[in-house]
């Protein structure tokens, strides 16, 4: 398979990767056979970047073409079901920035790429939904496949045990930094939009409990669900190309 990839850094007006474990490479490539875009590395508020420089790659995807964005991230589970190790996959969102003002589409419209008010009701393609949980079953991951409700917040700092606990009854099922923000703006520019959540550790809900949230055990987890993770994902855009429902 022939690739070619790009540093951030040799991209004019990109910005740059400053977290650990995020390569900070646009690969342009086929995933079985269907030609895709992917960034090494997205980026997120506590790095300090204002939100229309965070989500800037989205609608330089969609003049690019991209029709279908998939985005993954790593979350801390809030329903007690979950486990660590559990893929979620994104039913809905909770904003918390936008709640306080800080969205993505805030300031003058740009026309050209969609309206003004868009609906966020539909914001995760529900078909998509459907086919991944479909691919997870024949895959063998219903165990560890779940569909929540994921809640950003603006990090870096984890959450306090009140906040999770707030969170949790306001109907979140997993919270973490990112995603939100691009999937509005993915949206509004008209591309769909499917999303997972691999829940790296337990929100820490309990005042007797001896848990600390740490990046450590998020990037561990990570690399242990790493490879299902891919056979997931690399399933569904197959299945995106093999189905003209979805292409
Ligand atoms: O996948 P993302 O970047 O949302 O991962 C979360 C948020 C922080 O980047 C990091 C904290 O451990 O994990
Ligand atoms: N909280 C917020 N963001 C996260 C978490 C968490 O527990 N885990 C991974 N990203």
């Amino acid at each position: 398979m022939r690739i070619v990839a790009f540093d951030y850094r040799d991209i004019p007006n990109f910005p740059q990767s400053t977290v650990h474990g995020h390569a900070g490479r646009l690969v342009f490539g086929t995933l079985k056979g269907r030609p895709c875009v992917c960034m090494q590395g997205r980026f997120h508020l506590y790095e300090g970047y204002p939100i229309q420089k965070i989500t800037m790659p989205m609608r330089i995807f969609k003049l690019l073409g991209v029709e279908t964005v998939i985005l993954t991230n790593a979350a801390g589970g809030l329903n007690q079901d979950y486990k660590v190790g559990d893929i979620m996959i994104i039913k809905d969102h909770l904003n918390m920035p936008g709640f306080a003002g800080n969205n993505p589409l805030a300031g003058p419209n740009n026309e050209r790429f969609g309206v003004r008010f868009p609906c966020m009701s539909d914001a995760y393609d529900r078909e998509l939904q459907q086919l991944a949980l479909d691919v997870g079953s024949e895959l063998g991951y219903s165990d560890f496949l779940r569909e929540g409700v994921y809640c950003v917040l603006g990090g870096p700092s984890f959450e306090t045990i009140a906040e999770c606990r707030m969170l949790h009854k306001l109907g979140a099922d997993a919270v973490g930094m990112s995603t939100v923000h691009e999937v509005i703006v993915a949206r509004h520019c008209g591309m769909r939009v499917f999303a997972l959540s691999l829940i790296t550790n337990e929100a820490v809900m309990d005042y007797d409990s001896e848990e600390k949230a740490n990046h450590e055990e998020v990037l561990q987890t990570g690399k242990q669900r790493a490879e299902q993770l891919e056979r997931l994902v690399s399933t569904v855009v197959t299945r995106i190309e093999h189905n003209n429902n979805f292409a």
